[in-house]
């Protein structure tokens, strides 16, 4: 639901980090409440984030509070964010409408249980869907797809609106008609002649319109599309691409759609648009058609000597007067048939005079009738098509929620996402990172963890897959919370109100220790649920200190309601301190081409060695001459001691 505009302002302000004044100027600059939630409504986050203080996230954050749905605080830390946004990018690399990738934007975790399971159940049937669908068909014709254009044709001086009353003039000025056309009042003797056509808006019929032929009569209680109608085709013809596209998408998917006839309406209007003839033309390549006629006829005369005379005497003979009027008779046919309009402006001499004022006339007379025809077509099509223009808006809006349903559904079908259980523990069989899936050679890993175990410390091998199993665990959390389904072959996920995930490449800056400690001690208390990952956090002090640390975390979290998994290489230090899980990813040695043997999966319970000298040995292996010497003697050395 849209917050009402009066609240627009302190719904702002409810978004943190933003006070009355930025509310203001973000309302300011976007033209209004009532802009800026028309941008809310249509998911303009860059027009938002355009503004100056504005950040991309804070303008999801704006869009999100005003559409009555606000992010809420759930990503504690910078890593939890990043991990976040990794999943957003990687699906809103299918969208292909902006409307689409903007809404894939919006999706936050949320701890409302029905609202992610709905959303799950809705990609889920979005998977399916895309694998009945011709996908590259539609992607390339939904890239196609945006909000229509509005068009405004340009002012257009040849035609004016005349009305009879300051009424009707100050009701033209309203509609904002003077932008197409010269709205006048009280024409000088005259001035309408000039104009190609007088759209006449008439409310008394007091104008005595008699001599023009250029008007077409409209009343003044029309509607704007019956007075310009150019406004309404100029909007669909501008759109003709988008709304052609949009109806092929509609074939495919066999949607009741309304575009076949506004398309209909647009090609029987484009067929109708007459030639302009050139009547000028017209007449005289008929004059030259007509004289040579009578040149050859009058040459073939064989006058007798009394019809000579009465040549001389009367100016014609019968004769002759019957090939002139045979001649002019099929010549006036010809100009019929080129031009449409039957007139006689030749007068009777050799070679043939064109009468000019005759000609004239009718050429005014024609060029009036034709744009008096044309209007009430335009008009006619206007009319049909208005009506339309609010189906054919809803049409192509609902195509751009098709393209949400379809990215997801995309994503879900290239990743193998599958529908998790929500329950309280997680359970995980065949997860993968994202990141993983389609690489070389993925692991997919089983765990487990919640109840009872709601603390577990995990250890292993270097580069054995701790961190990355920390960010699935991220991943297919933040995914089933966002109402996605998540990437393994089967998961349970035990729902919580926070995520908190400590990176190991977190920088240690002077001070850093001290603000870590006060900032994560609150989080380890009981209060609301958390999944907390945490990541080689012993290298945030000296060794020995940070064991204690951990120690004493550990102990605070097993109390609460939250899960923890942290990764680290003092475990057996941690144990002398407190009772905890252990489970251990372990390296069984090198493969033939020197790369790590290891199961990804954890196993449960098991203290597993961090084997560093693997690692040496695979780079010593790989490793050119010179760095050998160096990685030899470090094995060695390992050799020694065991
Ligand atoms: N399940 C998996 N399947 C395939 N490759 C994996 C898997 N998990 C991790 N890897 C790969 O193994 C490498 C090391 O992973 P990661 O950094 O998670 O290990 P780590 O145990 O945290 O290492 P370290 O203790 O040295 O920091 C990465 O290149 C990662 O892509």
């Amino acid at each position: 639901m849209m917050k009402s505009m009066n609240s627009v302002g302190e719904a702002l302000t409810d978004v943190s980090g933003i006070g009355e004044r930025l509310a203001q100027k973000i309302i300011d600059e976007l033209g209004g409440e009532k802009e800026l939630l028309k941008a809310v409504e249509n998911l303009e986050i860059d027009r938002i984030a355009s503004i100056e203080g504005i950040s991309q996230r804070k303008a999801i954050e704006i869009t999100s509070e005003l559409l009555g749905n606000p992010v809420p605080s759930f990503l504690k830390t910078e890593r939890a964010f990043q991990i976040y946004q990794e999943i957003v990018e990687t699906i809103s690399s299918y969208a292909h409408t902006d409307y689409a990738r903007n809404r894939l934007t919006l999706l936050h975790p949320s701890t409302d249980t029905d609202a992610m399971r709905s959303h799950i159940e809705m990609v889920m049937e979005s998977k399916k869907m895309v694998s009945e669908l011709p996908v590259e068909d539609l992607r390339d014709l939904l890239k196609k797809i945006k909000r229509p254009e509005k068009a405004r044709p340009p002012f257009n001086p040849s035609r004016a609106i005349l009305v009879e009353t300051r009424e009707d003039y100050d009701h033209m000025i309203d509609m904002g008609l003077n932008r197409y056309h010269p709205v006048i009042m009280n024409p000088e003797q005259g001035e309408l002649d000039e104009y190609e056509l007088i759209i006449y808006v008439y409310s008394e019929g007091m104008i005595d319109l008699e001599d023009t032929f250029n008007t077409v009569m409209v009343t003044a209680d029309s509607e704007r599309h019956e007075i310009v109608p150019e406004d309404v085709l100029g909007y669909f013809r501008e759109n003709t691409d988008l709304l052609r596209g949009a109806l092929e998408i509609k074939r495919i998917l066999g949607m009741e759609t309304c575009l076949d006839e506004v398309l209909a309406i647009m090609d029987e209007l484009g067929s109708l648009e007459e030639e302009e003839v050139d009547i000028d033309e017209a007449v005289n390549s008929v004059k030259a058609w007509a004289d040579s006629e009578l040149r050859d006829l009058i040459k073939d005369i064989d006058l007798k000597g009394e019809e000579v005379l009465a040549l001389l005497n009367q100016g014609m003979t019968g004769k002759l007067e019957r090939i002139f009027d045979d001649v002019l008779k099929k010549a006036c046919e010809m100009i019929k048939r080129k031009t449409g309009v039957e007139f006689d402006p030749f007068i009777k001499s050799y070679p043939l005079k064109i009468d000019q004022q005759e000609l004239e006339r009718v050429k005014r007379l024609e060029s009036a009738s034709r744009n008096i025809r044309r209007f009430e077509r335009r008009v006619d099509a206007a009319s049909r098509l208005s009506e339309l223009r609010e189906a054919v808006e809803n049409e192509i809006r609902e195509l751009m929620e098709f393209d949400y349903r379809f990215a997801l559904g995309l994503f879900a079908h290239d990743y193998g996402l599958v529908e998790p259980e929500f329950g309280d523990e997680i359970i995980l069989r065949g997860a993968l990172h994202l990141s993983l899936v389609g690489s070389e050679n993925p692991q997919r890993i089983d765990y487990k963890l919640g109840n009872p175990d709601n603390v577990v410390l995990l250890t292993g091998a270097n580069s054995g897959g701790k961190t990355t199993l920390l960010e699935t665990l991220a991943q297919v959390t933040m995914m089933a919370q966002m109402g996605l389904p998540v990437c393994a072959l089967e998961a349970m996920v035990r729902p919580v109100e926070e995520i908190h995930f400590i990176s190991k490449k977190r920088s240690l800056d002077a001070g850093a220790f001290e603000s870590f400690i006060r900032t994560f001690t609150p989080v380890t208390m009981s209060g609301s649920s958390k999944l907390i990952l945490l990541d080689e956090l012993e290298a945030i002090t000296e060794l020995d200190a940070a064991v204690k640390i951990i120690a004493t975390f550990i102990e605070f979290i097993r109390e609460s309601e939250s899960i923890a998994v942290i990764v680290t290489h003092m475990a057996r230090e941690i144990l002398k301190y407190v009772d905890v899980r252990v489970d251990g990813i372990e390296a069984r040695g090198l493969d033939e081409n020197y790369n790590l043997i290891v199961d990804r999966t954890p196993r449960i319970d098991y203290l597993a060695r961090s084997t560093p000298e693997l690692i040496i040995r695979m780079i010593y292996e790989k490793s050119c001459d010179d760095e050998r010497m160096v990685y030899q003697r470090i094995l060695e050395k390992f050799q020694k001691n065991g």
